[in-house]
């Protein structure tokens, strides 16, 4: 009985996402830059309909895991395969197509509205091509994730007059666009005030009722930026994972205060997360002498 990898699948070149199984699979994998691991061991998988956080400290490695989830970069070790195809294996670019990456730095300098940015995300340009009017179909499809974004009284509004909450809304829109079944989001509430914040969020939990077969992946420093439908939680420290898994098993008071090394309690109400620094017990008094 032969134990080697066997012929090779021709499945394993195409850049056309696998129709089945998990949407990103990470085994074990190290990325090492300029002779420093900046993430060890890591092993994740993600599945239809699961909402992932990856939480940590500044410095922790979550954007270098965004990076390698949204094909950006190719691990050092291990193995990576996203949508079912293996990073190494494949043409990225093709199946970066696939993805919806929201990136909050999006550097659109002109005046389009928020259904004319929504619609580049058809071709994954900044600026619409102006020799391909968009389809009916397409239309359609914007204007139906503007309003599950919250923002059809802003669809005529020019970017540029946006609130930063608006803009980033409208980012998911266009992120959306091309039907994806995975959502990759860089701390989408970063800069927010709490009602932006809190539309953002309930913005996510509608879109992820309407698309139950979607997943995502939310990377954020703060528990209170996680929304209700959030599934499951991986926690990095220094490039390491301290805990990953379903979230309520992982945001707990124990494995964050890891996480972040300084003693935190962790609350849910809601279905929402808050972290409070852990005060630290009264110092036991001493009973009267004999
Ligand atoms: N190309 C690179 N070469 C060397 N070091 C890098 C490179 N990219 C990132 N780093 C370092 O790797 C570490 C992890 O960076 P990363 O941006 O992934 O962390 P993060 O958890 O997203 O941090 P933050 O919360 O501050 O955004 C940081 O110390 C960063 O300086």
């Amino acid at each position: 009985m032969s134990t080697g990898p066997g012929p090779a699948d021709p499945a394993d070149h195409s850049a056309a996402p696998a129709e089945h199984g998990p949407l990103l699979r990470a085994r074990d994998v190290d990325v090492v830059r300029d002779g420093r691991h900046l993430l060890r061991s890591i092993s994740l998988t993600v599945e239809p309909g699961e909402h992932w956080a990856v939480l940590g400290p500044n410095g922790a490695g979550k954007s270098t895991l965004l990076a390698l989830l949204g094909a950006l970069t190719h691990p050092t070790r291990g193995e990576v395969r996203v949508l079912g195809r293996r990073l190494g294996r494949v043409d990225v670019r093709e199946l970066r197509s696939h993805l919806g990456h929201v990136n909050p730095r999006h550097p659109l300098r002109s005046p389009l509205s928020v259904r004319e940015v929504v619609l580049t995300g058809v071709s994954g340009s900044i600026e619409p091509d102006r020799n391909r009017p968009p389809t009916a179909d397409q239309l359609a499809h914007a204007d139906a994730l503007i309003e599950t974004l919250g923002m059809t009284r802003r669809s005529t509004a020019a970017w540029t007059t946006l609130s930063q909450g608006e803009r980033g809304r409208t980012l998911i829109a266009r992120a959306l666009m091309p039907r994806p079944r995975l959502l990759l989001l860089d701390e989408p509430a970063t800069g927010l005030d709490l009602t932006a914040r809190e539309q953002l969020l309930a913005s996510l939990d509608d879109l992820r009722r309407h698309h139950p077969g979607l997943a995502s992946v939310l990377v954020t420093h703060h528990l209170e930026e996680l929304p209700a439908s959030t599934t499951h939680a991986l926690l990095l420290r220094e490039g390491a994972c301290v805990g990953t898994g379903p979230v309520d098993e992982v945001l707990t008071t124990d494995l964050v205060s890891a996480c972040f090394d300084h003693p935190v309690r962790i609350n849910r109400e809601d279905g929402r997360w808050a972290a409070r620094a852990a005060r630290p017990a009264p110092a036991a008094t001493a009973g009267p002498r004999a």
